[in-house]
């Protein structure tokens, strides 16, 4: 049941909640769904001074979390509201409500990327690789400034980078730490063994380079719309994480970026790159540079867009007040006077408006025909480059590992990409590219015409970020404040969370399959995974088709992975267990 009520055509209503507010501030809008540690709601913010008054709350039921890890948790949400940068999720604002720890982030209207690669999966389509890349280095710079801090992210999945206008921002940075005090355990907790890198799975601790391979797990499934590693349970996606091949990208990527994916898959930690280092990779530095002019070119032509129609709009507001006012005074001679004068201005603001919108049409052709310009000229490559059977394939500027499968697209004489600041030069990558970003300022929406402040601000944040890569420093910014460092020392191990998520998922698969069902898929699992640890007499794991026993039971293999990660979670609260006894007080 969620804890807080949307509400009806605007008006506010919250079980209990002050004046119908959360916060005595937050107005619940929508309930945006429910992830692993709680429900989440878009909610409008009444107090807000900035313009984005759109925001998310997360609602996280405390459970059994002692006072003194409440206080905690709130300590490392302070902590996490003082970062500041474009590419992560900016976090406002905690607090306690009814029995839940709340979390007020940034809203990101573009929902997340797990949700955008279902998208173009569904519509049988790829990402262009010139978009993959966009989204790479930005993930990038949000990694390097969060390492730099010393911050982990620990659970980076698809399903926690957002987008918003093409810009993509990592969410729950450090939340699961947060929420479960022991940042061990938050490595354990993440309800996916997708992304988790090998070291994670042996124990053997999670740092930054962790972050770095669950980046390259994103980045092959951004190129292949799978996971890298996957298996029908959860002993065989390990098996492969922790022995298995690093997979390689679909040919259509360029080489250049399949061995960025190589280097972020290496399995010891150690020969992992830093993200620091994988920007500084000259491949990345010239994908980052054409990044940076075409941001420019958008948030240039952005703040002409939001002069002109804030000036629409003022003229718009002038004429309905001079209507309504003509309807009252309409009576004596005399405000059939001062109508006249009325209506003259009213014709003297509709010549302004008109004025305004030849001006708008001018700078909409003008585009389109830039850009019409731009396609014509490329529109042979397009046809050359179309498979034979019609489905869209990603188009990389070069591949040479499959020169029979796509033909690369020529570069202009001087290697330049485009005429124009950096618009993707392939004619297919460049309308994928523009369909989405919502920076398009030809649309016919009025609406996505305008950036707001802090949509240009953090086009400029980034920008600032890309220079600062391509000069070669990625220090800290001595213009911002130094960003705090975790003072709090090592995180305190507590266990409730992980013993709440172990009871709620138990009771989860037992409601689907029945207690008899359950018990004896658990206790196979459980078999298998022993033998598993004593020396592999029983499944490989390697594509998990051996557990005859288990198989039969599991129809859906997603209740199977359930109980498997049922049996690791155990495993885990036991392992920590045993460190908290071993501890020295
Ligand atoms: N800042 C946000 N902007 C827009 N949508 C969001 C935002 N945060 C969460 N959502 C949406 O709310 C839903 C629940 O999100 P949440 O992050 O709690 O769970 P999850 O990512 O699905 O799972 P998990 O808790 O395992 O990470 C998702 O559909 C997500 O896309």
């Amino acid at each position: 049941m969620p804890r807080f009520q949307q509400v009806e055509s605007g008006c506010c209503s919250s079980d209990g909640g002050d004046g119908g507010l959360v916060a005595k501030r937050y107005r619940v809008l929508q309930s945006l769904g429910r992830g692993s540690f709680g429900s989440v709601y878009l909610v409008q913010d009444t107090k807000t001074t900035d313009e984005e008054e759109l925001k998310v709350l997360k609602q996280i039921p405390l459970g059994d979390l002692r006072p003194d890890e409440t206080v905690r948790a709130n300590q490392e949400a302070q902590l996490l509201s003082q970062l500041h940068h474009p590419a992560i999720l900016s976090f406002h604002h905690s607090f306690l409500e009814r029995d839940a720890f709340c979390i007020i982030t940034e809203y990101c209207q573009d929902r997340d990327l797990d949700c955008k690669l279902e998208e173009v999966r569904r519509a049988g389509r790829s990402l262009p690789e010139i978009q993959v890349i966009d989204w790479l280095i930005q993930l990038l710079l949000g990694l390097h400034y969060m390492h730099d801090r010393r911050i982990l992210h620990r659970d980076l999945k698809a399903k926690n980078v957002f987008l918003k206008r093409n810009l993509v921002k990592i969410g729950d940075f450090g939340v699961s730490c947060l929420l479960m005090g022991s940042c061990d355990l938050a490595t354990t907790f993440t309800g996916t063994p997708y992304y988790m890198s090998p070291e994670v799975l042996n124990h053997h601790g999670y740092d930054t380079k962790s972050d770095i391979w669950a980046l390259g797990c994103l980045l092959y499934e951004m190129c292949s719309l799978t996971h890298a590693f996957h298996g029908p349970n959860f002993l065989s996606v390990v098996m492969k994480i922790v022995e298995g091949e690093t997979p390689t990208l679909p040919a259509a990527y360029s080489a250049d970026l399949n061995s960025v994916l190589q280097r972020m898959l290496q399995k010891q930690p150690s020969s992992r790159p830093s993200a620091e280092e994988l920007l500084k990779n000259k491949f990345m530095e010239e994908n980052m540079q054409k990044l940076k002019d075409r941001f420019f070119f958008v948030s240039s032509e952005g703040e002409k867009d939001a002069e002109l129609i804030a000036k629409k709009m003022q003229t718009k507001v002038h004429l309905q007040t001079l209507r309504e006012r003509s309807e009252v005074e309409k009576m004596t001679p005399r405000e059939r006077m001062r109508l006249r004068k009325l209506q003259t201005a009213d014709e003297m603001a509709k010549r302004l408006r008109k004025l305004a919108e030849e001006k708008y049409d001018e700078i909409h052709s003008r585009r389109r025909e830039l850009r019409s310009r731009h396609f014509e000229k490329l529109s042979l490559d397009v046809l050359h480059e179309s498979r034979e059977d019609g489905a869209c394939q990603p188009i990389s500027s070069q591949d040479h590992r499959s020169a029979g499968e796509s033909q690369p697209i020529e570069l202009q004489g001087d290697g330049r990409t485009s005429e124009l600041h950096g618009i993707p030069e392939d004619p297919q990558a460049a309308e994928f590219y523009y369909q989405q970003d919502g920076f398009d300022s030809c649309s016919e929406d009025e609406e996505t015409l305008y950036l707001s402040d802090p949509q240009l601000s953090d086009l400029q944040a980034m920008m600032k970020h890309m220079q600062k890569v391509l000069e070669g420093d990625l220090s800290g910014d001595p213009e911002e404040p130094e960003a705090p460092k975790n003072q709090h020392g090592p995180p305190m191990i507590n266990c409730s969370l992980l013993e709440t998520r172990i009871r709620r998922l138990r009771q989860s698969v037992c409601q689907r399959l029945g207690s008899e069902v359950f018990k004896e898929l658990y206790e196979n699992l459980k078999e298998a995974r022993r033998l598993q640890h004593d020396g592999g007499e029983g499944r490989d794991g390697g594509d998990g088709g051996d557990d005859e026993a288990a198989r039969p039971l599991v129809d859906e293999q997603e209740v199977g992975l359930q109980v498997d990660q049922l049996l690791f979670y155990e495993d885990e609260l036991q392992r920590v267990r045993q460190l908290q006894e071993d501890k020295p007080v």
